[in-house]
C-alpha cells in the first residue's frame, strides 16, 4: 500500500508545526525522516498514522482518505511506534506485544494472533523474554518489545519514530536490517532517525524536515550533501568513505 500526504499543514497553539507537506511512502522502500529537534517529524508521523488531523491537506492510503476509514481498518493497514510509548506496568512482554493484534479482533483466530506475536518477538530477538514483566526490562529491551508490538500488527505500512535511539550499535543494525527485509517483502516503512550514518546506509530515500517544511527528499547520496548539513543542522561534516560524521558547528548560535 502507498501512503501519501497531500499539502498537509498544521498549526497548534499558534505554532506552525507542518507546512504544505506533500510526499509519499512507497511499498518496498524504507523512507528515512530526518531533521533537527523540533522540526516536526513526530507530528508528521502522528498525522500519517491518523492520530492527529491536519488543518488542511489529506493523508491517502492507496488513494483513500485515511480519516474517512473505520479506525480498525486503519489500524490493520498502519502500524505505528510512537517515540515515547508509555511503559505497560504490570503486563508481561507477551501481553504487551499482543496489544498489536487489537485491530484484528474477531477477524482472525487466536492461533494466528499467537503466531504473529511469536514472530514479532523472534524478529527483535526478545522471545526469551516473553514471560517477563515489561516493568523489569532495560531501556533497549523495552524499545525492542515496543517495536515487536508494532510488527505484530502485520500491517503493510510501518511508521516508526526513533526506534533505534535506545539501542546499542549491534541492535540498531539488526533493527535497520529488519526494516530492509520488511521492505523487500513489499511493505512500506517510514522511520524517524537522528543517526544519519544509519539513514544513509539503510534508507531507500530520505525526507528532510526543517521548521515544519519538507526541504529535501530523494536517495541518501542526493540529499545528504554538505550544504544540507550546514543549512539544516548548522554543522560541518567530515566524510569517512560514504559516511558523513558531524564534525564542527558552522554557527554555534544556530545549532543551539
Ligand atoms: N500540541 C502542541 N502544541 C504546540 N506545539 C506543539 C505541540 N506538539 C508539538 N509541538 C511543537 O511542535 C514542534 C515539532 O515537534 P515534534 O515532536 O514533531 O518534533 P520532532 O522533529 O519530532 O523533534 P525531536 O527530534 O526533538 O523528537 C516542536 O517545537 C514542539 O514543541
Amino acid at each position: 500500500m502507498i501512503l501519501q500526504t497531500d499539502t498537509l499543514s498544521l498549526t497548534l497553539q499558534g505554532n506552525r508545526l507542518l507546512h504544505d507537506i506533500t510526499f509519499d511512502v512507497r511499498p518496498g522502500e524504507v523512507l528515512g525522516l530526518i531533521g533537527p529537534n523540533g522540526a516536526g517529524k513526530s507530528t508528521l508521523l502522528r498525522v500519517m498514522a491518523g492520530l492527529l488531523r491536519p488543518e488542511t491537506g489529506r493523508v491517502l492510503l492507496d488513494g483513500q482518505d485515511l480519516f474517512s476509514m473505520p479506525p480498525e481498518q486503519r489500524g490493520r493497514h498502519l502500524a505505528y511506534l510512537p517515540q515515547d510509548a508509555p511503559s505497560a506496568i504490570g503486563m508481561s512482554v507477551w501481553d504487551v506485544v499482543t496489544l498489536g493484534r487489537l485491530p484484528h479482533r474477531r477477524t482472525v483466530s487466536a492461533e494466528q494472533d499467537a503466531a504473529a506475536v511469536q514472530q514479532a518477538l523472534n524478529a527483535v530477538g526478545m522471545s526469551a523474554f516473553a514471560d517477563r514483566s515489561s516493568a523489569s526490562l532495560s531501556g533497549g529491551e523495552r524499545a525492542r518489545v515496543l517495536l515487536a508490538r508494532a510488527l505484530a500488527v502485520e500491517a503493510p505500512v510501518l511508521l516508526v519514530d526513533e526506534p533505534v535511539a535506545a539501542l546499542d550499535p549491534a541492535q540498531a543494525l539488526t533493527v535497520m536490517e529488519l526494516f530492509n527485509r520488511y521492505a523487500a517483502q513489499g511493505q512500506a516503512v517510514a522511520v524517524v532517525l537522528h543517526d544519519l550514518a544509519l539513514a544513509a546506509r539503510f534508507c531507500t530515500r530520505i525526507a528532510v524536515l526543517s521548521e515544519g517544511a519538507l526541504v529535501s527528499i530523494g536517495p541518501p547520496s542526493d540529499v545528504l550533501t554538505d550544504a544540507l548539513f550546514a543549512d539544516v543542522y548548522g554543522v560541518a561534516v567530515r566524510r569517512c568513505g560514504e559516511v558523513a560524521v558531524p564534525w564542527s558547528l558552522v554557527s554555534r548560535n544556530r545549532a543551539l
